[in-house]
């Protein structure tokens, strides 16, 4: 007879799940009805414009805060109540890292050590050589900078399958930089590391990312490949005279203009064509920073 469940592939789990969050600070509402699926192996690049509501969804997804609704899985358990197990295999640095501050940074390398055996300590060594960290001075007397390396290299050293880093980028230079997008494509490539990090920086979302996520006020407009960007998201300025009637189909964001023109930024799929309304204005397609511009205004 034959053994099907050993010859049929369990598949893998899904690395972050999310259905329907909601999250409310007294009276401000942080996220609305947020749910996203990030598969393993995918480079996730979340934007919005400050106070869009990333760190929270990143803590709501991570199970770092209690959420008004909706529910969140981590390689399919729930994330406020993750096993070790599953924790042991995410990786998470914060826009702020403040954990450990009294060690210096070989201390806190040993310690993490201690907890991941599996610690690739040639890349730790390496790494921070490669950044002039110095290893002996506390990670309270780093800079910012600094203190931000230290905790990506602890990060990617672990070789996490998910790893999540709230703008990772803010505080380096664009020559760590651009090392650091490098290491992470490595891991993303050579490890199969799933990878979700927030950021401002456009460019860097060009370079790594596969699919974007863009957060406006709390609501998630925009999930999309990155490379169906410019295909699929359009802006259209729409004469007072010429707007349809009713809800526009694709409709991400508009805003009136002063002599009463509508300026839309629409979404299709790519096997859709763009309404009639719109291509009689004049599409333009739009890259992400140009997104991103139009959207903040
Ligand atoms: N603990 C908190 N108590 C009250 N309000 C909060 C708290 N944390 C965040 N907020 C508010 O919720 C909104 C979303 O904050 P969040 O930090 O998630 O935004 P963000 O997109 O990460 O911003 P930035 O790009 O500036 O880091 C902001 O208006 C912020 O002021």
């Amino acid at each position: 007879m034959t053994n099907f469940a050993s010859t049929q592939s369990i598949p893998a789990a899904t690395p972050i799940r999310a259905a329907g969050l909601s999250k409310v600070y007294g009276t401000h509402q942080a996220l609305t009805n947020v749910s996203v699926r990030i598969e393993p192996g995918e480079i996730v690049g979340l934007v919005g414009r400050n106070g869009a509501g990333k760190s929270t969804l990143i803590r709501a997804l991570l199970g770092l805060i209690e959420v008004e609704a909706g529910t969140a899985w981590v390689f399919d358990e729930a994330a406020l109540t993750m096993s070790d197990g599953v924790k042991e295999r995410l990786a998470y640095v914060s826009q702020t890292p403040t954990a450990l501050e009294w060690m210096s940074v070989k201390q806190m390398m040993h310690f993490i050590a201690r907890l991941y055996p599996s610690l690739d300590r040639e890349y730790v060594n390496e790494a921070l050589k490669r950044a002039r960290i110095p290893i002996d001075r506390k990670l309270s007397a780093l800079s910012p900078g600094e203190r931000q390396q230290v905790e990506l290299v602890r990060a990617l050293a672990i070789r996490p399958e998910l790893l999540v880093l709230d703008e990772p980028a803010a505080a380096l230079d664009p020559a760590v930089r651009r090392e650091l997008l490098r290491d992470i494509v490595i891991r993303a490539g050579e490890g199969g590391t799933t990878v979700l990090f927030s950021t401002h920086i456009v460019s860097d979302l060009e370079r790594v990312a596969s699919r974007i996520l863009f957060l406006h006020q709390g609501h998630l407009i925009l999930d999309a490949p990155v490379d169906d960007l410019k295909e699929c998201v359009a802006h259209v300025i729409v004469p007072p005279h010429a707007l349809p009637e009713g809800a526009i189909v694709g409709e991400l964001h508009r805003r009136i203009l002063a002599d009463g023109a509508l300026s839309l930024v629409l979404r299709r799929s790519p096997a859709e064509d763009w309404p009639d309304f719109a291509r009689r204005a004049g599409i333009r397609t739009l890259g992400i920073e140009d997104l991103f511009v139009e959207i903040a205004q």
